[in-house]
């Protein structure tokens, strides 16, 4: 499959993909999130259109597409191989969560995202929704509700003491949630 997946970069390497190194982007792409997966990131098999958005890991170019991390599933924390991933490649994945924001608590980089919700109770059915996400991923938040009306969440993988591309994918669908009716016209603070 990688030989196919190789294939394929080539011929994209003549037209779009510079500085491309076939076999290192293979090595590199492998485990730089935190996960040994045998696909290449970013370039799923079958992938129709690739976004025009151009990120560099680890000095490699290649296209990553931002719908992919909210069509993805989250993998058992449990796994072995599960480690956190390095700053540079949580930096490269940030852009694709809008709206989150990096934060290093006392050395545990984690995602962090705030809300003004209309009420307090507007605030539990923001955090049902949430839930109903993170329980059918197996991966979950630290949830906030304070001072009535303001909701923060801070997501980062417990099992290993700091991110994994779980916690990318679990931003990713909880930005696709319909949210609208719960929010308070003034932004979070
Ligand atoms: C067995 C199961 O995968 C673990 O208990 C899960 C549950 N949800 C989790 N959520 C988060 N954010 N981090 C974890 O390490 C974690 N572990």
């Amino acid at each position: 499959m990688i030989r196919t997946l190789q294939a394929r970069l080539y011929s994209l390497s003549k037209f779009h993909i510079h500085n491309v190194r076939l076999k290192s982007l293979s090595q590199k792409f492998l485990g730089v999130h935190g996960r040994s997966s045998s696909r290449i990131a970013g370039i799923p098999r079958g992938h129709k259109g690739l976004s025009t958005k151009i990120n560099t890991c680890n000095g490699i170019k290649a296209f990553c597409t931002a719908q992919d991390l909210s069509m993805k599933k989250c993998v058992p924390c449990s796994s072995k191989d599960l480690r956190p991933m390095t700053e540079d490649a949580a930096h490269q994945l940030i852009p694709q969560v809008p709206g989150w924001n990096l934060v290093n608590e006392g050395g545990t980089w984690k995602l962090h995202r705030s809300w003004k919700v209309k009420s307090f109770t507007k605030g539990l059915e923001f955090f049902q929704l949430v839930a109903d996400v993170a329980e059918a991923e197996g991966h979950h938040p630290d949830l906030h509700l304070v001072g009535w009306n303001n909701i923060k969440i801070d997501i980062w993988t417990h099992a290993v003491g700091g991110l994994t591309e779980n916690d990318f994918i679990l931003a990713s669908k909880i930005n696709g949630l319909d949210l609208h009716h719960l929010l308070s016209k003034k932004t979070a603070k």
